[in-house]
């Protein structure tokens, strides 16, 4: 599902940000990435997304070698990919329905396909009610869950998020896990970033701790690992 090969990324003002890294990633897997600040796990993220491309290394991702992929093949193999952010990420002007539909408008779905599955989902992450909201009128928990929606609304083969309870109370962010959860059990990989020490030892799954660049340690039902 994801692989990488020997993967190093230096930016352009020469920070090396991933160092020699490859690593396999089954389809179906829940995976959490730890590590310290500044480590390389939004780095590791990025490439996934094909939001940056690797310097030196080979990484494929549901069987497209992503970092020499074709410009006109980016939109196909990204739309297979569900990115979910810290700070949601809403467009601020659209209610919750808007943004869901949008990422469908966006690969041309049909309009009565968008409507359905558009509510489907909202249903799905519990905010069916709330279809008319905008941003602004929903608690943080909310907008995550809709981020979600987002996010599965094309039905990607992986989702990738980036601390996704970072922003969120405990108790909102057991919500969110319960989710992210139940959307790994329909048959979607996961892949996530986290600082949430609780979470990660209560909610056992692969860790794939990143230090410097570099994987430290990874173990199928792992734990957080650091001093909180
Ligand atoms: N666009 C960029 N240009 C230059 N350096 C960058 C860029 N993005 C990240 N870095 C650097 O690369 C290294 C890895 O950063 P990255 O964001 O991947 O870490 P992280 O593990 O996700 O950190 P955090 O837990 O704080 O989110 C850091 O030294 C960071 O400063």
């Amino acid at each position: 599902m994801i692989e990488m090969q020997d993967i190093w990324k230096t930016y352009a003002d020469g920070t090396h940000a991933l160092c020699g890294v490859s690593v396999l990633i089954e389809r179906n897997e829940f995976v959490y990435l730890v590590g310290p600040s500044g480590a390389g796990k939004s780095t590791f993220m990025k490439l996934i997304y094909r939001e940056e491309i690797p310097t030196k290394g080979q990484i494929s991702v549901n069987g497209f070698n992503i970092g020499k992929l074709k410009p006109r093949k980016i939109p196909y193999v990204r739309r297979n990919i569900g990115v979910i952010f810290q700070d949601f990420r809403l467009l601020p002007k659209m209610t919750a329905y808007e943004n869901v539909a949008f990422a469908m408008e966006v690969i041309e779905a049909p309009r009565r396909i968008i409507k359905k599955r558009t509510m489907e989902v909202l249903e799905l992450v519990g905010l069916k009610e709330k279809f008319n909201s905008l941003p602004a009128q929903l608690s943080g928990g909310e907008q995550q869950r809709v981020a979600i929606a987002r996010a599965i609304v094309n039905s990607p083969a992986v989702i990738v998020a980036d601390e996704p309870t970072g922003n969120l109370d405990p108790e909102t962010s057991w919500g969110i896990m319960n989710l992210l959860e139940e959307i790994n059990f329909r048959g979607t990989t996961i892949v996530m970033a986290t600082h949430n020490r609780e979470i990660v030892n209560r909610l056992r799954k692969r860790v794939i701790a990143i230090e410097s660049g570099t994987i430290a340690r990874d173990e199928a039902r792992g734990e957080y690992g650091y001093e909180a």
